[in-house]
């Protein structure tokens, strides 16, 4: 886990051209992101606005969806894109969205977080998440 461009060149492919399909008139921030499923079928998404702001949705939320509507039930790894070409800034997953990757990854999930240049940063779930809630909370 970690290493740049190799195993997640995919990956991170998906997610950039994810990025440039990206509905963001109102933030002009544009996000893109791929998911591996368990098939090993990459599901990717981007950020979706809206004039009614707080219905837009993000772009992990958007590859969630595609991952569901194709059948995989479980994301092994998760690329998210964002950004400008040399701002080190890291475009991290909203916290809804960690809740949301929550319900499809494990602990250890890797969370590669990518500038248009490439990856940037790889977290696990559990460090942007700790202590999370998740559906085993719901196990009686
Ligand atoms: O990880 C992130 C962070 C932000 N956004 C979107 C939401 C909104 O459309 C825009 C600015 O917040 O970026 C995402 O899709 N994913
Ligand atoms: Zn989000």
């Amino acid at each position: 886990m970690g290493e740049p461009t190799e195993s997640h060149g995919a990956l991170i492919a998906a997610a950039r051209d994810a990025m440039a399909q990206a509905y963001a008139p109102y933030s002009h921030f544009s996000v893109g992101a791929a998911i591996l499923g368990a098939s090993g079928r990459i599901h990717a998404g981007a950020n979706v606005e809206n004039a009614a702001y707080p219905q837009g949705q993000c772009a992990e939320a958007s590859a969630i969806g595609a991952m569901i509507l194709a059948g995989d039930r479980s994301i092994q790894a998760i690329a998210v894109m964002g950004g400008q070409t040399g701002d080190g800034r890291l475009c991290t997953p909203c916290g809804g969205c960690r809740q949301r990757l929550r319900e499809f990854a494990r602990p250890d999930t890797p969370i590669h977080v990518c500038g248009p240049e490439g990856l940037r940063q790889t977290f696990r779930l559990d460090e942007l998440l700790p202590h999370s809630f998740g559906p085993d909370n719901l196990d009686f």
